[in-house]
C-alpha cells in the first residue's frame, strides 16, 4: 500500500507535525468532551435529586390531604424538560400515579459512560408523620442531556478546529524558520554541482541553527574535499590523457609490431608498424586469425584455440608472410593475458623484424664456418690440416678407447715426391697432392677422417677398425692411389705410395705412441723398398721405435729451445791463447747434455737437420765476437732439404756474419753426389768469404772423390793428413747397421769425436792448435756456464 508522500522536505515535515498535532488536539478535544459530558450527567443526577426532594413533600401532603390533587401537581412537574416520567406507588405497591413522556434515546456519546453512572431514575420514599406512604420514582429525561452533549460536541469541534488551525500556522512558521537556512545550502549544493566553487557561495546563513550550521560546515568541508578530489581527478585525468597520448605516439612509432590476440587466436590490436613491415593495412588485418599470416604450420599451431598457453614467451621467431609474398622473420616476445581464475584470455606480444639480423647472422655463421674450415683444413687439398688432425686424434682416441673400440691410424706417404716436384714442377706436385687427397676422401671410411700432416704425408683415422681390417683398408687405399693417372703435356704420371698402419690400443694408447708406431711402420715400408703397406708388428716395431723415440725427443727439443750451440775454444799452443771456436751442437736432457753424435744422425734421418744447423749457425754468429774465427759443422744432408741453400746464403750475408772468419765444415756420413749445382753453391760460399772444409768422419766413401772437380775445398785437417799418408779414410771405422743395412753413423760419430777431442794438429799457417777443453781454465769456465744454465759460450 502506497502512502501519499509529499515531494518536498518542507511538506513532509509539515505533514508529520500536522498529523501529530491532529492527534494531540483530537485527544485533547476528546478529553474535554468526556469531561464535559461527565459533568452534564452528574448535573442531571443532581437536578433529579433536587427535583424529587422538592416534589416528595408535596406529594406526601397531597396523599394525606388531597389525593386528587396529585395528578395535577405531578402533571405540572412532568412538564419540566428534565423529567420524562413520574411514578407514585402507595405502601402496598399500588400505583397512585404514573405518567411519562415520549422517551428520547440517549446520545451515543453518553453511551461511552457506564450505565450506573447515568442513573436515569431517582426514587425516594414518601414519609409522613404516620409513617411511609409509598414511593415516588422520577425518570430523568435524555433530552436535556442530549442537547448538552450536542452543544458540547459543537464546542469541542470548534475548539479542535481552532487549535488545529493555530497549530498549523505555528508549525508552518516553525518549519519555515527551520528550513530557511537549508535554502542557501541547497543553492550552495546546486552551485557546487555546477562546478561553481566561489567562496562566497559557500558561506553559511548567519541566522541558521547550530545543527544547520554544522550541517552546512560539514557540507562545506565535504565540498572542499570534493573540490580537491575533483581537482586531483582532473589532474589525473589530464595526466592520463597526456600519458595516453605519449603511449599512443610510442605505440604508433614503435620499431616493433605490437600485437594483441584473443584466446581464439584472432587479432584484436595492431599498431601501424604492422603495415610498415608486412604491407597489410591494420584495419583489414584486425579480427582475422593471426595464423593466416604465418607461413610455417608449426608457427600456425601456436595460435590454435586453447594452445596459446604453450607458446614460448621469448625467443620465438616466426616467419610472417608479407603482402608482396616475401617472408619477414619476426622475433616474438609474449605476455599471456589471464582472467581472475588464471585462464588464458589472450596475449600481448611485440614482434621485432629480425630478417636482416638473421640474414647477417647466417652470413656471419657461414663466415665463421669458412674461417673455421680454413683453420682446420689444408688449403691445397681441402682435407684436415695437421693441427686439426692432432685434435681429432686425441678426441677420437679418447672416445674409442673409452668405449673399448679400436682406432686405426693409416699414414700415406707419396714415394719420390721430391722427384715429381723436381722433374715436373711444383704445380704438378700440387695436383698430385690434390688427387691423392680426393682419392682418400672418396674412400673415407665411415666415421673416419683424412688429414694432410706433412708435405706429401696424409693420415687417415678409422674408428672401430682393428688391425686386420685396417690392413685391408690400407691395401685398398694403396690400390686406389696406384690407379691415379695424371695426364701431362707429354705422357702421363702415375704415383706410388708407402703406407704405415698402427692401431690403438694395440700399438699405443696415447696419440704420441700411435703416431710413432704408424711412423715406424711407414719408415719400415720405405726401408723395405717403398710402394707397399706395412702394419707394425710387435718385434719390428720395437726395433725401429728406438730411432723414432729419439726423433720425437729431437723434434720437441728443437721446438722447446733445448738444442744449444757449445763453443769449444781452439787454443794456439805457442801463444796458449784461444785462436778460434768450434761450434758443437748439444741437446739438453734433464740436467745433462747429449753429444751431437747421439742425435745428429737421427736428425738427418728424420729431416730435422736443416732447422737444427740453421739455428746453431745463427746462434753462434749472434753470440761470438766478430773477430773470433768460427768453425761451424754443417750436415751435407741439410743441403738436400728444401730452401736450405738460400737460407744459409741469407745467414752468411747478414750483417752479423759479414767480414768475420768462418769455416764451414761439412760432415758427410754417406756418399754424396757432387752435382754441378752443389759445387756451384760451395764456390759461392767461398766467394762470400767463408772457408769450406769436408769431414767424412772416416767413412771413407766420401765426396773426396770429387775434390778434383771442386778446387779450393779444404779437407778436414785430420783427413788431409791421412790423405798425405796415402790413405783414403779409416776403413775400420765403417760399421754396418744390421737392421737398415747402412753405415752405423752414430758409432762413427762417437769414435770420431772421441778422437777429435784428443787431437792435436797444425793449421794451414803452421800454428799448432789444440781443442780448448783440454785446458783447465776453459774447461772450468765451460762448467760454470753449464751450471748457470746458460749457453756454453767461452770467451777469452
Ligand atoms: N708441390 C708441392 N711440394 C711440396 C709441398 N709441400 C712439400 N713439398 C715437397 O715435398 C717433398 C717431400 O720430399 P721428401 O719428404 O723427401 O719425400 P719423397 O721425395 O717422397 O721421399 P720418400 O718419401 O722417401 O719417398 C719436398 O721436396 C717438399 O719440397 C707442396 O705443398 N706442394
Amino acid at each position: 500500500m502506497k502512502f501519499f508522500q509529499p515531494r518536498t522536505l518542507h511538506m513532509r515535515i509539515m505533514l508529520a507535525i500536522a498529523m501529530l498535532q491532529l492527534l494531540v488536539v483530537g485527544l485533547f478535544s476528546l478529553y474535554m468532551l468526556i469531561q464535559q459530558v461527565g459533568t452534564e450527567i452528574t448535573n442531571r443526577q443532581v437536578l433529579g435529586h433536587k427535583m424529587i426532594a422538592i416534589t416528595a413533600p408535596a406529594v406526601t401532603h397531597l396523599i394525606e390531604f388531597d389525593p386528587h390533587g396529585i395528578d395535577t401537581y405531578l402533571g405540572t412537574v412532568l412538564g419540566d424538560r428534565a423529567i420524562s416520567a413520574i411514578t407514585v406507588k402507595d405502601g402496598q405497591g399500588n400505583q397512585l400515579f404514573q405518567q411519562s413522556k415520549e422517551v428520547i434515546p440517549l446520545h451515543p456519546v453518553a453511551g461511552w459512560f457506564q450505565a450506573a453512572e447515568l442513573k436515569p431514575t431517582v426514587t425516594t420514599e414518601l414519609k409522613s408523620s404516620r409513617g411511609s406512604l409509598g414511593l415516588i420514582t422520577v425518570q430523568l429525561s435524555n433530552d436535556v442531556l442530549n442537547e448538552k452533549i450536542h452543544t458540547l460536541l459543537n464546542d469541542v469541534s470548534y475548539l479542535f478546529m481552532l487549535l488545529l488551525g493555530v497549530d498549523l500556522i505555528a508549525i508552518q512558521l516553525l518549519v519555515k524558520s527551520v528550513m530557511a537556512p537549508l535554502t542557501p545550502l541547497a543553492a550552495m549544493a546546486r552551485e557546487v554541482s555546477q562546478g561553481n566553487w566561489d567562496k562566497t557561495m559557500l558561506a553559511t546563513a548567519a541566522n541558521a541553527s547550530d545543527e544547520v550550521k554544522n550541517l552546512s560546515d560539514a557540507f562545506v568541508e565535504s565540498a572542499k574535499t570534493m573540490k580537491r578530489q575533483i581537482r586531483e581527478l582532473e589532474q589525473t585525468r589530464s595526466q592520463l590523457a597526456e600519458n595516453e597520448l605519449k603511449l599512443r605516439n610510442l605505440v604508433n612509432n614503435m620499431q616493433e609490431v605490437l600485437l594483441e590476440v584473443d584466446q581464439s587466436g584472432h587479432i584484436t590490436f595492431l599498431n601501424p608498424t604492422w603495415e610498415a613491415l608486412t604491407g597489410y593495412a591494420t584495419e583489414t588485418t584486425l579480427h582475422r586469425p593471426f595464423a593466416e599470416f604465418l607461413i610455417q604450420p608449426k608457427h600456425q599451431s601456436y595460435f590454435e584455440v586453447g594452445r596459446l598457453v604453450h607458446i614460448p614467451l621469448t625467443d620465438l621467431q616466426l616467419e610472417v608472410r608479407a603482402r608482396d609474398g616475401k617472408s619477414v622473420w619476426m622475433q616474438m616476445s609474449t605476455s599471456l593475458q589471464r582472467d581472475e581464475s588464471g585462464t588464458v584470455t589472450g596475449l600481448i606480444s611485440t614482434l621485432e623484424d629480425v630478417t636482416e639480423t638473421l640474414h647477417l647472422q647466417e652470413l656471419q655463421r657461414q663466415h665463421e664456418q669458412d674461417l673455421y674450415r680454413l683453420t682446420i683444413t689444408d688449403p691445397l687439398t681441402g682435407v684436415y690440416n695437421r693441427r686439426h688432425f692432432d685434435d681429432l686424434l686425441e678426441n677420437l682416441l679418447h672416445m674409442n678407447l673409452h668405449k673399448n673400440l679400436p682406432l686405426a691410424l693409416v699414414i700415406v706417404d707419396i714415394d719420390g715426391f721430391k722427384f715429381i716436384n723436381d722433374t715436373y714442377g711444383h704445380p704438378v706436385g700440387d695436383e698430385v697432392l690434390r688427387k691423392v687427397a680426393s682419392t682418400l676422401r672418396a674412400n673415407e671410411h665411415q666415421g673416419g677422417a683424412v688429414a694432410r700432416i706433412a708435405g706429401d704425408e696424409f693420415a687417415i683415422l678409422l674408428q672401430n677398425v682393428n688391425a686386420e681390417e685396417a690392413s685391408r683398408i690400407g691395401h685398398m687405399i694403396h690400390e686406389d692411389l696406384s690407379r691415379i693417372v695424371l695426364p701431362l703435356t707429354v705422357g702421363q704420371l702415375t704415383i706410388q705410395t708407402s703406407i704405415g698402419i698402427a692401431v690403438a690400443p694395440l700399438h699405443g694408447k696415447i696419440p704420441l705412441d700411435l703416431v710413432r708406431a704408424a711412423d715406424v711402420a711407414l719408415y719400415h715400408a720405405k726401408q723395405s723398398g717403398r710402394n707397399r703397406v706395412d702394419t707394425l708388428s710387435k718385434e719390428r716395431g720395437e726395433a725401429i721405435m728406438d730411432i723414432f723415440s729419439q726423433g720425437f725427443e729431437l723434434r720437441n727439443a728443437i721446438s722447446a729451445g733445448m738444442i744449444l750451440p757449445f763453443m769449444q775454444p781452439i787454443v794456439d799452443l805457442k801463444t796458449r791463447k784461444i785462436f778460434a771456436y768450434e761450434v758443437l751442437t748439444r741437446m739438453r736432457r734433464g740436467d745433462g747434455f747429449v753429444p751431437a753424435d747421439d742425435f745428429i744422425p737421427i736428425a738427418e734421418d728424420l729431416g730435422l737437420i736443416r732447422d737444427m744447423d740453421l739455428f746453431v749457425i745463427g746462434e753462434s754468429l749472434r753470440l761470438i765476437p766478430k773477430n773470433v774465427h768460427l768453425f761451424v759443422n754443417i750436415s751435407l744432408n741439410s743441403f738436400f732439404a728444401p730452401e736450405f741453400t738460400q737460407q744459409l746464403r741469407d745467414l752468411l750475408h747478414s750483417p752479423i756474419a759479414k767480414g768475420r772468419p768462418i769455416t764451414l765444415e761439412f760432415t758427410e756420413r754417406q756418399t754424396t753426389e757432387m752435382s754441378a749445382e752443389f759445387i756451384k753453391m760451395f764456390n759461392e760460399i767461398r766467394a762470400g768469404g767463408c772457408n769450406v772444409a769436408l769431414d767424412d768422419f772416416g767413412v771413407g766413401y766420401s765426396t773426396y772423390s770429387y775434390l778434383p772437380t771442386a778446387p779450393g775445398i779444404r779437407q778436414d785437417r785430420r783427413q788431409l793428413r791421412a790423405a798425405a799418408q796415402g790413405k783414403r779414410g779409416r776403413r775400420e771405422d765403417r760399421r754396418t747397421d744390421p737392421r737398415t743395412g747402412q753405415c752405423d753413423r752414430r758409432a762413427h760419430h762417437r769414435r770420431t769425436h772421441r778422437r777429435r777431442g784428443n787431437h792435436r794438429h797444425a793449421d794451414q799457417d803452421g800454428r799448432e792448435l789444440r781443442p780448448g777443453l783440454l785446458f783447465q781454465q776453459a774447461g772450468q769456465r765451460a762448467g760454470q756456464a753449464l751450471a748457470d744454465g746458460r749457453s756454453c759460450i767461452i770467451t777469452h
